[in-house]
């Protein structure tokens, strides 16, 4: 039930990275979880404790009334399909507020500028002059350094390490523990693999990876990566 000092939120998606999504939003004290949407498991079904499948995307303009509901959080690791989820929520309701889901022990730079629906994890850092665009994952313990630009629905996965004027295209992954040199242009839909050091600047619509990584692959937008 929403309280006078909390909103009520949905997280949209229900699977591992919701979990932690919401482990994260119930940390946050402006915000009370209503529950999840997720259209591949029954309305009622348990996810977190009491929290259970509210109904699905589709059902959230009777859903915002019904729970009182002031925003929501797309809790999908998959950038392009969280992308896709965006733009249907958006069609649905134009006026929808997207949270971003911060985590209290998270230590963001008061100059960094960042937009809405975004993932920030347990530990991570974000430092001076970083822009952060929107439903972006900066998962846990990563450390964006000084002046790094990362464009919409692109996602770093746990333990990533960037220098400082790195730029991460749009929908761009870079896989868990990777290190990505200062002064580095990654394009949009690229993917970097798991525990890659990226050393020199890689285009658009690549795979790369290894130490120092290299040219694996091309992709097109919407390929699997995990
Ligand atoms: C909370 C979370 O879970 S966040 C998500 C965390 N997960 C990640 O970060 C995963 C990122 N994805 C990867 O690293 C993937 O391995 C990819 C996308 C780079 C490559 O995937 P695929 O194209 O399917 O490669 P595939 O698994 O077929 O492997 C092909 C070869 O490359 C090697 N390889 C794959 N990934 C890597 C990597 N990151 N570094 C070095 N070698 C690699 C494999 O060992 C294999 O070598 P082999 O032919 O000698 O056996």
């Amino acid at each position: 039930m929403e309280n006078q000092t909390k909103k009520n939120i949905v997280i949209i998606g229900s699977s591992g990275h919701a979990m932690v999504a919401a482990d994260i939003i119930s940390l946050m004290p402006e915000y009370h979880i209503a529950g999840f949407t997720d259209a591949s498991r029954p309305p009622g079904t348990l996810c977190r404790g009491p929290l259970a499948v509210l109904g699905n995307e589709n059902d959230l303009p009777q859903l915002l009334q019904a729970h009182h509901i002031r925003g929501g959080f797309i809790a999908i690791g998959d950038n392009w399909v969280r992308s896709l989820v965006a733009a249907r929520i958006k069609a649905l309701l134009p006026d929808f507020h997207f949270i971003n889901a911060i985590h209290p022990s998270a230590i963001l730079s008061p100059s960094l500028t960042i937009g809405s629906g975004n993932m920030i994890g347990a530990n991570a850092v974000i430092n001076a002059g970083t822009r952060i665009g929107n439903f972006t994952i900066i998962n846990t313990s990563s450390c964006i350094e000084h002046d790094n630009i990362l464009e919409d629905y692109a996602s770093v996965a746990p333990g990533t390490i960037t220098g400082g004027n790195v730029n991460i295209g749009a929908f761009t992954a870079v896989g868990i523990g990777a290190v990505i040199r200062h002064r580095i242009n990654i394009g949009a839909h690229t993917i970097i693999g798991a525990g890659s050091l990226v050393l020199k600047d890689i285009p658009d619509y690549n795979t790369w990876y290894g130490s120092p990584a290299k040219m694996m692959g091309t992709r097109k937008a919407g390929d699997k990566y995990l």
